[in-house]
């Protein structure tokens, strides 16, 4: 499928970064401790803001400990350095999305990464399969399940903020997580070689971007960075840099929380640039719906004056089709316009 001519990834980048100052960085220590602190209040109304404007932000002192996230860089590092061969015998396809991919298209263009996903380990009631583990990591399995479950708490915690700055109960949306979520983790690696250099293949289209231009198709995501830039967001026409900041997460929101706050909450547009000169490794955590949830503006956010934007959306058909498209060229990748009213 030919892009369309018109497309934003080839918009400019902006000549002033306003994201450095305006992207808050939100220590989290008064929010974990004790939610009713006027600390921890400062805190959600932050949040609040930031979904409601770049629909990123940065965490600091969120509860993951340092030396787990050493372990999970570590573990990764070696993922991708194990020989190609090695690799591609950990390889996706259609009916298991779960392990390595060297050819994923982002809104039908082929990107210019290696990526690794997995989910829980036995629950996965979108796609029926099983994760894939290489043999050559014994330690690799653990550490990644146990930063899943990291991620999960953590991201919960945060799901509470996004609650109570649309003001709804805290908990108001954990019936659709807790226990039942489909959340998954993607290890990105983007090197400096085209990863099919050297693989004969039919997928060769040209990959320009580390990820062409795409919002999060989730509820919230949890995203460690390594020291490298690369990933932009978009705003009225201009990319910005997403700077890194050291020891934090970066956490935007995903099309689910756009759908479920009537468009209060904005699910960004972001992309990663291609590696020319440094490689760069990146781990989002992706906090999803359970499979059977509908998704669809929460009643209280939703009046005369501001009557309900979307019609209810099945994550578990969503997320499928979502997934395919990622995979090959399926035609236009499904998103929440689609279900614009
Ligand atoms: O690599 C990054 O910084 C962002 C990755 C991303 O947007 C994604 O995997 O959806
Ligand atoms: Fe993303």
């Amino acid at each position: 499928m030919t892009p369309e001519l018109n497309d934003i990834d080839r918009q400019p980048v902006a000549k002033h970064n306003p994201v450095i100052k305006q992207v808050p960085v939100i220590d989290l220590a008064e929010l974990l401790h004790d939610s009713s602190s006027n600390a921890a209040l400062t805190a959600i109304d932050k949040i609040a803001q930031a979904c409601k404007t770049w629909g990123f932000f940065q965490v600091i002192n969120h509860g993951i400990a340092t030396t787990h996230i050493e372990e999970v860089w570590k573990q990764t590092h070696a993922l991708f350095a194990l020989p190609t061969k090695e690799k591609l015998a950990l390889m996706r396809s259609r009916q298991n999305p779960w392990g390595f991919y060297n050819h994923e298209l982002t809104k039908n263009q082929r990107d210019k990464k290696e990526v690794f996903d997995f989910t829980l380990q036995d629950f996965d009631p979108i796609y029926h399969q099983a994760n894939r583990w290489p043999r050559q990591h014994p330690q690799f399995k653990a550490t990644m399940l146990a930063h899943l479950e990291a991620c999960t708490t953590l991201g919960l915690k945060l799901l509470e903020a996004f609650c109570l700055g649309l003001n709804l109960p805290a908990r108001f949306l954990h019936p659709h997580f807790e226990g039942t979520h489909t959340g998954f983790v993607r290890l990105n690696y983007y090197p400096t070689k085209d990863p099919l250099a050297g693989i004969s293949t039919d997928h060769s289209g040209t990959a320009d971007l580390g990820i062409h231009h795409h919002t999060d198709a989730g509820g919230l995501t949890l995203l460690l960075q390594d020291h490298v830039t690369g990933l932009q967001v978009y705003r009225d026409g201009l990319w910005y840099d997403v700077p890194t900041v050291k020891g934090a997460m970066t956490v935007n929101t995903g099309d689910m929380m756009q759908v479920w706050s009537n468009d209060a909450y904005q699910a960004p547009i972001h992309r990663v640039l291609a590696m020319d000169h440094r490689e760069r490794y990146s781990i989002p955590f992706f906090l999803n719906p359970a499979a059977d949830c509908l998704v669809a503006p929460v009643p209280s956010v939703v009046d005369a004056k501001n009557p309900r934007h979307y019609k209810p959306i099945g994550w578990g058909d969503f997320r499928g089709k979502r997934s395919d498209g990622d995979f090959a060229d399926y035609g236009a990748e499904v998103q929440i316009s689609d279900y614009r009213i």
